[in-house]
This record gives structure tokens, C-alpha cells and sequence, in this order.
């Protein structure tokens, strides 16, 4: 029996389906059509399991924002679809399969990202401002139901209600009506109480089952059902650490989740463990910084098997900066290259720190791995942790804009990147080395957006996925896939077309570490969006299936099995 689900008000007019079948075109006013070519299954022709909620009847075709003033500068009259918020709150649905999807691939993609980028008529300035929307792909016996939905933050359903933006985002502050307001709301920033609860950055499955969806700030970590999509309601970390922000990145496996919260006070970070079926956080260590004047920004950062990398780049948090109105060149940081960068090392166990290095300076959102170097006698001598790196220059978190994104012209103005490697010797030496692991001409020197089979976590690793470039482009437009022993790349791209981050599933019982597939979800220029299936090993397309919509862009994913 498929059941359906009441469909929550939209912001325009819906249409029904079946009656309508979708065609991946926009007309003139830069809204989707909907023509003659069906591409996804009716009713009729869907016999679902008994479990697996779907929407059966009359589903919401989801609409397409029309284009914001800024987008005069596009060439074509209207956004790409990735930069283009989505207007529907949730839709579910089959979708028609174009190869095949192995039989094993059952469970869950979930993947998280800020899709709705405007409220009433005030359009957002930056990428990572929009409110989060959740999309899922449900692989069950070969077959794939997919959807997405809003997730019903305090931050989201307040804009809505109030048609302004009522908590401070990542560029964007609400306004404050008078002197008063104004007052309240920088008392209120000392609290926690103004910053955003908008989990739009990641998603993850805890050992538990739980599923979290992410952002920097603490607040902002809410608990979704994997099935539905639905919000069922905030994390709450019952310690009493404080801080109000930490990593968007935890490191999490079926026994811990660790991360980081720096500390803006006493410039460091809390490493920090909770672990599986706890909302507890106890703390494992803490590292001073040894630049100034604040931390320095951590999205990310990994781990080894003993050990927790910290991050301390010299693109740092900036107290003014939070205090201000309007966004500064770099938000809510600063860079201070003479501050230096170094990476700390500590030890899971203990907490103590077994080094702490300088490194040239470097910018980096998301660490790719780390694993432990030994010499022929099994004794650990370095640390190795790769990164996406843009080459020390703060100029990628501009291009994010979305004035930027939607402004293709041709012109190839996606600054250059890298897969950084660290080497943090552990002899007592006070500095690591920083170089590219492999040549970035590779992957067209655009690399972001990463992932690894999650079995090599913390250990030696031979592959990673991620998004290259192929240019000219003005954002990461390809998956790649990165072997760091043969030192090359092998790239998939689809012209115009902005693929989100690849996610690596292994195969059950694999014994190769490239045995699995990568999960993407492409963004196309004509409007249209499909999931993309590719085989881990050979890079080759497995399957894909067409949306009924283009989705905007997303950030970040996570698998959760079928139990
Ligand atoms: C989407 C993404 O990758 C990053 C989002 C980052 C956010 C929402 C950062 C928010 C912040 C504030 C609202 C104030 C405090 C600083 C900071 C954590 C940058
Ligand atoms: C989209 C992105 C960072 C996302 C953070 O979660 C970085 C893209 C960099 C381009 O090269
Ligand atoms: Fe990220």
C-alpha cells in the first residue's frame, strides 16, 4: 500500500501529476514548462513496496524561482538551475531508471544544501546563506524514489512567517527596525540567541541510526527522519561545553562522532567526543593557538587512527567581523598570513599533543583524509593529511557569491586549486611540509567537494572522489576520481552541467577499496536535473535517472543503509 502525504502550502501556483509531465525546458520568464516528454513513472505503472512512503497522487510538479534581478549579468536571460532556489517545499516520487543500479545499492542518499536563496523579494547574497533543503535518493531492488523537503529550522520557518530574515546566516544579518533592536540583537549574538539555526551544510547518520543535518553553528544541528525527510526537532547536546559554534564537519563512525569547538575567547579548540547513543560531549584535549588573534576557521579536519588533526589556518575568525551589519570581504573571518598556519596533532587516547608544526599558509574548507606514515619498522613517523586546497587564496569564498556563481560568461574565473598534502613529522621538528599530491592540471586545477570509502578512514588510502574542473568555468563542473599512487585523474563531465559532491558507497563484502559506486546529483543547464550513478573502479556511468525539476546545488552527503 503507498501512502501519500499532505502537501504543504506553495509559494506560487502547483501543478498536478500525473496530468503533467515535465520537459527539461525553461520558457521566457525563466519558470520550467512542461512539455511532451515524460521522464518520470505514473501511477499506474508503479507497483512500490509496502514500506517505502511515496507520493502517489497528484504530486506538486516543484517550481523553479523565477530569476532574481541580479541574474541580468547571465548569458542566457536566467540562472542555471543550481543557483536557482527551489520554491516546492517537498515533493517524493519514482523516478525512471536509464541503465542499471546493483542490486546491492539498498538504502538511502541523503544529501543536504542551502536551495532556497531568497525570502519574499530580498534575494541572498552568498551561497551558503540559502535555508536548507534535504534531497533524498532511495535505491531499493533496482529502483529509486527520490524527493526533497525544507528542513523546518527556527531560522527557515521564521523568514517564512515573518517574510524577513529573522537570525544572522553566514553573510546575511536581519535588520534591526530601530537603535533598540539593534542593541537586542548584538545582546543577543553574545548569547547564541540571533545566530542561525539553518542546517543547510551537511547531513550524517550516527551509529545510533539517528540522522543529524549540519551547520557551523551548534544550534543549527537538527534531527531529520531519513525516510520522510521530515525535521522531528533540534539536536540537543546535553554537556555543558558552550561555545555556540563548532566544525561543520564531525568525523563520524559507528561508534563516536568527534569535532572540533574553537574557542574565540582564549584563542584554541575543544576536541571533542561523543559517543554512539549519547547527546553528551566529553572533551578529549585542547589546543591553544599559536597564531593570532583567533582561531582559525575549521570547517573540517580529519583524523588517523590515534590520532585528531587541528587545523589552525591563518584564514581566522573575526569577532568585529560577527558584529557587523553588512558582510566584509571575508564574512565572518579575516587573513592574517603572518599569523602563520600550523597543524596540532593529538592524541585520540590521551589528549596530549605529539606535534604541532608550522606549515606554509593555506586555505582549505574540507580535508580530504589523514593516515599515519610508517618506516620499515612500523614506527609512526609522520602524519599525511590531504585537503582540497586553493592555493592560500582567499578569493574562493567571493566566487561562492551567488551574483558570482549565476554570472557565467565564458570566462574561465574559477581560481586554482589542489589536492594539498601535509607531511607532519613526529620526530619533534617544528615544521611540515605542504605540497600538491598530485599534478592539479589532473583534475583542471578546480578541486573541492570530496569524499572516500569510508573503510579507509584515518588509514593509508589510495582514492579519492571529487569535483575537478574542466575549463573554462567559473565553479568545480566535474567528478573526478583521484588515484594518489599512479598520480592521476580520471575525470567524468557533462557540458554545463554542475555536479554535486561524489559520494563513494563500497560494495557489501568488497575486498578493493574502489569496489562500490559514486553517487552525484547533476545540476544541467538546460534546466533539468538526474541522479548519476558511476562505478568506483572504472569511473564509467552505471545508471542515471532524470528529476522532474532541476535541483539547485547541494553541499554535502551521507549513506544510510537499509537496515
Ligand atoms: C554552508 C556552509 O558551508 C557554511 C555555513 C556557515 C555558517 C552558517 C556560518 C555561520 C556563522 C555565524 C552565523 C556566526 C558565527 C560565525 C559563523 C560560524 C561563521
Ligand atoms: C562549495 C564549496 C564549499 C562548501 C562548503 O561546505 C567550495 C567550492 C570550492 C570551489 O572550488
Ligand atoms: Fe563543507
Amino acid at each position: 500500500m503507498a501512502s501519500s502525504f499532505t502537501v504543504l502550502p506553495t509559494i506560487r501556483n502547483s501543478l498536478s501529476w500525473p496530468t503533467m509531465v515535465a520537459s527539461d525546458h525553461y520558457n521566457n520568464k525563466g519558470e520550467l514548462s512542461f512539455g511532451s516528454m515524460p521522464i518520470f513513472k505514473s501511477q499506474r505503472n508503479v507497483n512500490l513496496q509496502d514500506h517505502l512512503t511515496v507520493a502517489n497522487v497528484a504530486s506538486p510538479l516543484p517550481e523553479v524561482a523565477p530569476p532574481p534581478p541580479e541574474s541580468s549579468g547571465s548569458t542566457d536571460g536566467h540562472h542555471h538551475v543550481a543557483w536557482t532556489s527551489i520554491l516546492q517545499e517537498r515533493w517524493e516520487g519514482e523516478l525512471v531508471v536509464e541503465g542499471e543500479i546493483p542490486l546491492w545499492l539498498n538504502g538511502t542518499y541523503l544529501r543536504n544544501g542551502p536551495g532556497l536563496w531568497h525570502i519574499g523579494d530580498y534575494n541572498f547574497r552568498h551561497m551558503f546563506d540559502g535555508y536548507a533543503t534535504l534531497v533524498k535518493l532511495q535505491f531499493e531492488n533496482g529502483r529509486l524514489i527520490a524527493g526533497h523537503r525544507q528542513i523546518e529550522s527556527e531560522a527557515y520557518k521564521a523568514a517564512k512567517k515573518n517574510k524577513k530574515i529573522c537570525y544572522r546566516e553566514f553573510s546575511e544579518v536581519p535588520k534591526p527596525a530601530n537603535f533598540l533592536a539593534n542593541m537586542v540583537d548584538l545582546a543577543s549574538l553574545f548569547s547564541g540567541a540571533s545566530l542561525t539555526d539553518n542546517a543547510n551544510t551537511g547531513v550524517v547518520k550516527l551509529g545510533d541510526g539517528r540522522v543529524v543535518c549540519l551547520t557551523e553553528t551548534q544550534k543549527g544541528s537538527i534531527v531529520i527522519d531519513p525516510n520522510t525527510l521530515e525535521t522531528l526537532g533540534r539536536f540537543q547536546y546535553t554537556d555543558s561545553l558552550g561555545g555556540l559554534i563548532h566544525s561543520a564537519h564531525p568525523i563520524v563512525t559507528d561508534s563516536e562522532f568527534l569535532t572540533l569547538l574553537p574557542d574565540l575567547i582564549n584563542p584554541g579548540y575543544l576536541v571533542v567526543r561523543m559517543v554512539r547513543g549519547s547527546n553528551e560531549r566529553k572533551v578529549i584535549g585542547r589546543v591553544d593557538c599559536r597564531g593570532g588573534p583567533s582561531p582559525g576557521w575549521v570547517h573540517s579536519f580529519p583524523v588517523t587512527e590515534h590520532y585528531v588533526i587541528v587545523p589552525e589556518m591563518p584564514l581566522r575568525y573575526c569577532a568585529q567581523n560577527l558584529l557587523k551589519a553588512e558582510p566584509t570581504p571575508l564574512y565572518k573571518f579575516e587573513w592574517h598570513p603572518q599569523s602563520k598556519g600550523f597543524m596540532h596533532v593529538m592524541c585520540k587516547a590521551s589528549g596530549n599533543i605529539v606535534a604541532s608544526v608550522e606549515v606554509p599558509v593555506y586555505i582549505t574548507f574540507h580535508f580530504i583524509n589523514a593516515y599515519e606514515e610508517e618506516d620499515e619498522d612500523g614506527r609512526v613517523t609522520a602524519v599525511i593529511a590531504d585537503c582540497c586546497e586553493h592555493n592560500a587564496n582567499t578569493t574562493i569564498l567571493e566566487r561562492l557569491r551567488l551574483q558570482n556563481l549565476r554570472s557565467f560568461n565564458g570566462e574561465d574565473v574559477l581560481p586554482d586549486a589542489r589536492v594539498g598534502r601535509f607531511i607532519i613529522p613526529l620526530d619533534g621538528s617544528g615544521y611540515g611540509k605542504l605540497e600538491a599530491a598530485l599534478d592539479p592540471d589532473e583534475h583542471g586545477r578546480g578541486m573541492d567537494m570530496c569524499s572516500i570509502n569510508p573503510n579507509f578512514l584515518g588509514k593509508k588510502y589510495r582514492y579519492a572522489y571529487a569535483c575537478g574542473a574542466q575549463r573554462p568555468c567559473n565553479f568545480p563542473n566535474t567528478l573526478t576520481k583521484l588515484d594518489f599512487v599512479e598520480k592521476k585523474a580520471t575525470n567524468w563531465y557533462d557540458e554545463g552541467a554542475v555536479p554535486s559532491e561524489p559520494l563513494f558507497v563500497a560494495r557489501p563484502g568488497a575486498t578493493e577499496e574502489d569496489d562500490g559506486v559514486v553517487i552525484s546529483i547533476i545540476s544541467e543547464k538546460s534546466g533539468g536535473g538526474y541522479a548519476l550513478l558511476l562505478d568506483g573502479s572504472t569511473f564509467q556511468e552505471i545508471a542515471r535517472a532524470k528529476f522532474p525539476y532541476g535541483l539547485p546545488y547541494g553541499l554535502h552527503g551521507c549513506w544510510v543503509p537499509k537496515q
